[in-house]
C-alpha cells in the first residue's frame, strides 16, 4: 500500500472536522464557491457586511477575501475582517482579482496587503502585476503563463512574508524559499467562471486545518482541485457539464484517490 502523503492527510482531517470558512467573495462566485467547499467537506459562510465581517472573522477557522465585485462598503468589511483574523491568529487568503484594472482596486489591494495575508492566490497576470511587473491580463482573465510569474511570486512571498500561489496550466506555490509545482486540472477550468475564486476559498479551508503550515496547506488545496478537475474533465462534454461533474468529483475524492493521482513536484 502507498504511504499517505500530506494532501491526503489534510483532506482526511478536513473531512473529520469540517472547518468554518469565512468567505468574502464576489457576486459571481458566491454560489459555486460555497458548493465547492461543501463538496470538499468544509463549512462555508459568505459574510461581507461591514457591520459584522470583523465579528465573524474572529469565530471562523480561516478567512478568504476576494475583490472581484468590490464596493467601498465591502472594502470596509474586508479590512475589518482581515484585521480581526490577524488579531485572533487566524489565517487569511487574498485573491486580488483584476487588481491591475482600476485605481480603486489597486488602492484596495495595497491596503489589504498591509494587513498581512497568510496566502495570496491569483492567476499569472495578477501575480506579475502585484509584484510591479507588466502583466497582459484582460479584466479577470490571465493572458500570461505561470512560468512568467514565478519570480514575481517569490518576490511577493519574501516582501509580504506570505505563501503565494500562481495558478494556470501547472500551478506554482512558494513561500519565498520552498517551491512546488502542481500538475493536473483541465483546460475546461478557465472556461467556467469563478473556479479560481472557489479555489481561493478551498485554500482557506486547508489553512484552517494547518494554520501553522500555510505552504503545505496551499499545496494540498491545489492538488485536491487539480485531481478533481482531471476526474471531472474525463466525464464532461464542455464547460456546462464540467461544472456539476467537478462538484461530484470533489465530493467523491478521498485520501487514497488524492494520494494516487496528485502530481506535486517540490523543490
Ligand atoms: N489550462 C489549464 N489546464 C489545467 N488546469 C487549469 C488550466 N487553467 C487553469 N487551470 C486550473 O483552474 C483553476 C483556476 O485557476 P485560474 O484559471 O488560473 O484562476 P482564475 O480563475 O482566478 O483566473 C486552478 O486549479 C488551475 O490549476
Ligand atoms: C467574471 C467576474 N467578474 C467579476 S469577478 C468575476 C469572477 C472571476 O472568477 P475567476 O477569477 O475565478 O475566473
Ligand atoms: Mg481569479
Amino acid at each position: 500500500m502507498q504511504d499517505q502523503t500530506l494532501p491526503g492527510i489534510l483532506l482526511s482531517e478536513l473531512r473529520a472536522q469540517p472547518p468554518l470558512v469565512h468567505c468574502i467573495t464576489n457576486f459571481v462566485a458566491m454560489n459555486i464557491a460555497a458548493n465547492v467547499l461543501l463538496a470538499a467537506g468544509a463549512s462555508p459562510a459568505m459574510v461581507h457586511a461591514e457591520e459584522e465581517a470583523g465579528e465573524f472573522a474572529a469565530i471562523a477557522g480561516a478567512l478568504t477575501i476576494n475583490i472581484g465585485t468590490l464596493s467601498s462598503s465591502w472594502l470596509r468589511g474586508m479590512e475589518a475582517a482581515a484585521l480581526a483574523a490577524s488579531q485572533s491568529g487566524k489565517p487569511w487568503v487574498l485573491d486580488p482579482v483584476a487588481h491591475y484594472a482600476t485605481l480603486f482596486r489597486r488602492a484596495a489591494v495595497d491596503r489589504l496587503l498591509e494587513l498581512g495575508p497568510t496566502v495570496i492566490r491569483g492567476n499569472a497576470s495578477e501575480i506579475i502585476a502585484l509584484a510591479g511587473g507588466e502583466s497582459r491580463g484582460q479584466g479577470v482573465d490571465s493572458r500570461d503563463e505561470v512560468e512568467q510569474a514565478e519570480e514575481s511570486a517569490r518576490l511577493l512571498a519574501r516582501t509580504h512574508g506570505a505563501t503565494v500561489a500562481v495558478t494556470g496550466v501547472v500551478d506554482f506555490v512558494t513561500d519565498g524559499e520552498r517551491t512546488a509545482r502542481i500538475e493536473g486540472g483541465s483546460p475546461l477550468m478557465p472556461q467556467v467562471t469563478a473556479l479560481g475564486c472557489s479555489l481561493t476559498c478551498l485554500v482557506g479551508a486547508f489553512t484552517a486545518i494547518r494554520p501553522a503550515a500555510p505552504f503545505e496547506a496551499t499545496v494540498a488545496a491545489l492538488a485536491t482541485f487539480a485531481v478533481a478537475g482531471e476526474m471531472a474533465a474525463s466525464r464532461a462534454d464542455g464547460p456546462g457539464s464540467f461544472s456539476p461533474a467537478f462538484l461530484d468529483a470533489l465530493a467523491a475524492l478521498d485520501a487514497p484517490l488524492l494520494d494516487r493521482h496528485a502530481r506535486v513536484r517540490s523543490a
